[in-house]
C-alpha cells in the first residue's frame, strides 16, 4: 500500500482510535493497536534509552549461548545472500534485544542511527511496530515495510523477520533482515523464514542428540533438508521434541510435546522403532500419520532412558515450579503433572539419582500449591537416628523418656499441619517406624508418645526416594501397603546427564549464585562441561558452579578452566564414557562438512578465520557452505 495511504489510515486510527475495516491487513492492525495501546506516538521521542549494558549483554549472549553458535555460520551465508543490498542481518533473542548483527558497512550508520546494533531491545513496545518485534508477539513471520513502521523515525527500513523456536516449542528469537526500503525484494521474507527454519532443525537435532529422532517428509527425497519433519522419542515412546514441521506433519502442537505417545500419532510401534535405530545402513521406509497421510521416515540416534509417562501437559503457569524450568521437556512434564494433582488428596512419590533436585522440586510444588502459605516440613528418614525417628516424627508429651525437652514436643507431622511433609530418603525408613507412618496416613491422627490424646492432621505428602521401591518390597524392606499409599503419582526427574537444557541450566544457576552480575561460561569450556556425565547431578553442577564464582577475580566476569575446581577438571579430561555413539562409517563429505562446523564453530562464526584454520579461500568456504545450506543439512 502507498506510503500516503498507510500515514493516511495510521492518522485515522491515532483521531479516532478506529481503522476502517480491511484499510490494512489484519497482523498490521493489530500491531498498530499494540502500539497505540503501549502509548506511542509515531513523531514521539522513543519511550526510554533501552540499549543493554556491555555486562547485561554479555549475560543476555550467555543465555543464549546454543541460539548464536547455530545462528552464526547460517547468518553469514545469509548476509552473503543480500551483501551490497544496503541490507543487514539480525539475530534477537525472546526479549526482542539484537544479540548479533551483521551488515551491508553502507547500511551500518544509518543503522546504528535507529539503533538497530547489539544490545538495542525491539520490542514492539518501545518501538512501536517492527518486524522483530511484532514478530515475537505474533510468533510469525512478519515483513513490515517503511510506512508501516508505527514509528516515523524507522520508515526508512524495510525488514522481514522469523521466529525460531526450540524442540520444547519455546520461542527462542528472531531472525531478521533489515534494510532501506528503496530496496525491498519480495523474497527476503522466504529467505529468511527458510534460514529460521534451518537453525531450527540445528537446534532441535542437537538438542534431541540423545534421543532416538524420527527425520520425515511427504517425499523421501525432502529428508535432510531444510523442510523435514524432526521428532525426538524417548525410549518408552514418548515424543520429547520437535520442529514445528513435524508438529505440522503429526497434527500436534508445541503443548503435545512431552504428553503424546509417538504410537498416537503415526501407525508405528515402539518396537519397530528400536529395530530400525540399530539398522545398517538407514534406509527411509513408509509410515501413516493419524488423517492416513503417508509419510516417509527415517530414524537416527540411540535409544535413551525412558520418560515417565505424561498427560496433556498444563499450561506453565508462572508459579514457583516454572521459575526453575529452564526447558527440558522430561522435567517440564513432571512439573505439569505435580500442578495437575496440587490441592487434591493425592501423595506424591518423586524418583530420580541423587542430587537432581528432588527436594528442590518438593518445595517448588509447595510453593506452587493451594497450601503454599502454610509449613513446608522436611524430614530425611535416613537421617535420622532409629531411636529418635519415632519421638521427631510423633512427637511426646513432657517426661515421656530420658533426654526427652522438658515441655515435650508436638512431633514434626503435627508442624506439617496444614502445610506440605516432605520425607526424603522414605526407602530408608525403618520397617516399625513404616507401620507407624501407614497408620497416620490412613487416619490422619498423630498420638504422642507417653500416650495423650489423638490429634488431627492434614498435610499434602509428598516422599522422595533413589531407592528402587517395588524392589524393595519384594525384597520385605519396604511395606506394599505403604508403597501404596506414598505413591499416588510417581515421577521421575531426569539425570543433568539426560537433560536437554544444558546451557540455559547453567544460566539459571548463575543468575541465583550472583544476582548482581552473573557471570558467563567460556564457551569451549560450557561445551564440555555439557558433554559431562555428572554422577552429582544437580548438587555437583552447582557446587562447582558456587566454587567457579567464588574463585573470579574482581571484575572478571567469564568462567573459565582455571576457576573450576581441580577433580572436575580432572574428570572433564578424562576420556568421555559418553562420546557420540558411532553410528555407521562416515563419507567423505560428511567428514568434510564437520571439519567445516568444528571450524566455523570454534571461531565462533568469523568465515575467514575458519578458512583460514581449514587451509581453504574464504571463497572455498562459503561455496561449500553454500552448497550443504542448499542441500539442507548443514
Ligand atoms: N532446580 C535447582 N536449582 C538450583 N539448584 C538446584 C536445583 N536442583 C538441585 N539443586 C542443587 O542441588 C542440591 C541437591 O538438590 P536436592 O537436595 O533437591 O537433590 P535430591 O535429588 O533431593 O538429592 P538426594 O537424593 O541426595 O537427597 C541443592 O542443594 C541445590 O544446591
Amino acid at each position: 500500500m502507498p506510503a500516503a495511504l498507510l500515514r493516511q489510515a495510521r492518522h485515522r486510527l491515532l483521531e479516532s482510535g478506529e481503522l476502517p475495516e480491511h484499510s490494512v491487513d489484519a497482523c498490521l492492525r493489530r500491531s498498530w493497536q499494540r502500539s497505540l495501546a503501549a502509548g506511542l506516538s509515531p513523531t514521539g521521542r522513543l519511550v526510554a534509552p533501552d540499549n543493554l549494558s556491555a555486562a547485561q549483554l554479555g549475560r543476555a549472549l550467555g543465555r543464549n549461548h546454543e541460539l548464536l553458535g547455530h545462528s552464526r555460520p547460517i547468518m553469514e551465508y545469509l548476509f552473503e545472500q543480500v551483501r551490497h543490498s544496503h541490507s543487514m542481518v539480525v539475530l534477537a533473542d525472546s526479549h526482542g534485544v539484537l544479540i548479533h548483527t551483521l551488515g551491508d558497512p553502507d547500511f551500518l550508520g544509518k543503522a546504528e542511527r535507529v539503533a538497530l546494533t547489539a544490545g538495542a531491545c525491539w520490542d514492539e513496545r518501545r518501538r512501536g511496530t517492527n518486524a522483530i518485534g511484532t514478530a515475537l508477539v505474533e510468533a510469525a513471520g512478519v515483513e513490515i515495510h517503511g510506512a508501516e513502521h508505527f514509528l516515523e523515525r524507522n520508515t526508512f527500513l524495510t525488514c522481514a523477520a522469523a521466529p525460531i523456536v526450540s524442540a520444547t516449542g519455546e520461542l527462542l528469537g528472531i531472525l531478521d533482515i533489515s534494510g532501506d526500503q528503496r530496496g525491498r525484494h519480495p523474497h527476503t521474507l522466504g529467505l529468511v523464514s527458510t534460514a529460521a527454519l534451518m537453525i531450527e532443525n540445528r537446534l532441535v537435532a542437537d538438542a534431541c542428540r540423545r534421543y532416538l529422532r524420527l527425520h520425515l517428509h511427504a517425499d523421501p527425497a525432502g529428508i535432510g533438508t531444510v523442510a523435514e519433519g524432526i521428532v525426538a522419542v524417548a525410549e518408552d515412546g514418548w515424543i520429547v521434541g520437535a520442529n514445528r514441521n513435524a508438529l505440522a506433519m503429526l497434527g500436534l502442537v508445541s503443548a503435545d510435546i512431552g504428553a503424546t505417545p509417538i504410537e498416537r500419532v503415526l501407525d508405528l510401534r515402539l518396537d519397530d522403532l528400536r529395530a530400525r535405530a540399530g539398522r545398517q545402513p538407514q534406509r527411509s521406509f513408509r509410515v501413516h500419520g493419524r488423517d492416513g497421510a503417508i509419510l516417509h521416515a527415517s530414524v537416527e540416534g540411540q535409544p535413551s532412558r525412558p520418560l515417565a509417562v505424561v498427560q496433556q501437559g498444563a499450561a506453565s503457569a508462572g508459579d514457583a515450579l516454572s521459575a526453575l524450568d529452564s526447558g527440558d521437556a522430561r522435567w517440564r512434564c513432571a512439573a505439569d503433572k505435580a500442578r495437575r494433582i496440587a490441592g487434591k488428596d493425592i501423595a506424591l512419590l518423586l524418583s530420580g539419582e541423587s542430587g537432581v533436585g528432588k527436594e528442590v522440586f518438593a518445595r517448588a510444588v509447595h510453593d506452587s500449591a493451594p497450601q503454599r502459605d502454610g509449613p513446608f516440613v522436611a524430614i530425611n528418614c535416613a537421617a535420622l537416628p532409629e531411636n529418635l525417628i519415632e519421638a521427631e516424627l510423633f512427637g511426646y508429651l513432657p517426661g515421656a523418656f530420658t533426654g526427652a525437652r522438658k515441655g515435650g514436643y508436638c512431633g514434626r507431622l503435627r508442624e506439617a499441619h496444614g502445610g506440605t511433609l516432605f520425607l526424603d530418603e522414605i526407602g530408608d525408613m525403618p520397617l516399625a517406624m513404616q507401620t507407624r507412618l501407614l497408620r497416620v496416613l490412613q487416619e490422619r491422627k498423630v498420638t504422642p508418645l507417653g500416650g495423650g490424646a489423638e490429634v488431627e492432621v492434614t498435610f499434602a505428602l509428598i516422599c522422595a526416594t533413589h531407592r528402587d521401591l517395588p524392589a524393595a518390597c519384594a525384597a520385605g524392606q519396604f511395606r506394599n501397603d505403604l508403597y501404596y499409599r506414598i505413591n499416588g503419582l510417581t515421577l521421575r526427574l531426569p539425570a543433568l546427564r539426560e537433560r536437554t537444557d544444558f546451557a540455559a541450566l547453567c544460566a539459571r544457576l548463575l543468575d541465583e549464585l550472583a544476582p548482581a552480575a552473573p557471570p558467563l561460561i567460556a564457551p569451549a569450556l560450557l561445551e564440555r562441561l555439557a558433554a559431562y556425565d555428572w554422577p552429582g547431578n544437580l548438587r555437583q553442577l552447582a557446587s562447582a558452579l558456587r566454587t567457579a564464582c567464588a574463585m573470579l577475580e574482581a571484575g572478571e566476569c567469564r568462567i573459565d578452566w582455571t576457576h573450576l575446581p581441580d577433580d572436575l577438571v580432572d574428570a572433564l579430561q578424562a576420556p568421555q564414557r559418553r562420546e557420540a555413539p558411532a553410528e555407521r562409517p562416515l563419507r567423505l563429505d560428511e567428514l568434510s562438512l564437520a571439519a567445516i562446523r568444528r571450524a566455523v564453530d570454534e571461531h565462533a562464526g568469523n568465515l575467514s578465520a575458519a578458512a583460514r584454520q581449514l587451509g581453504v579461500s574464504r571463497q572455498t568456504l562459503y561455496r561449500k557452505l553454500a552448497r550443504v545450506s542448499r542441500s539442507g543439512t548443514y
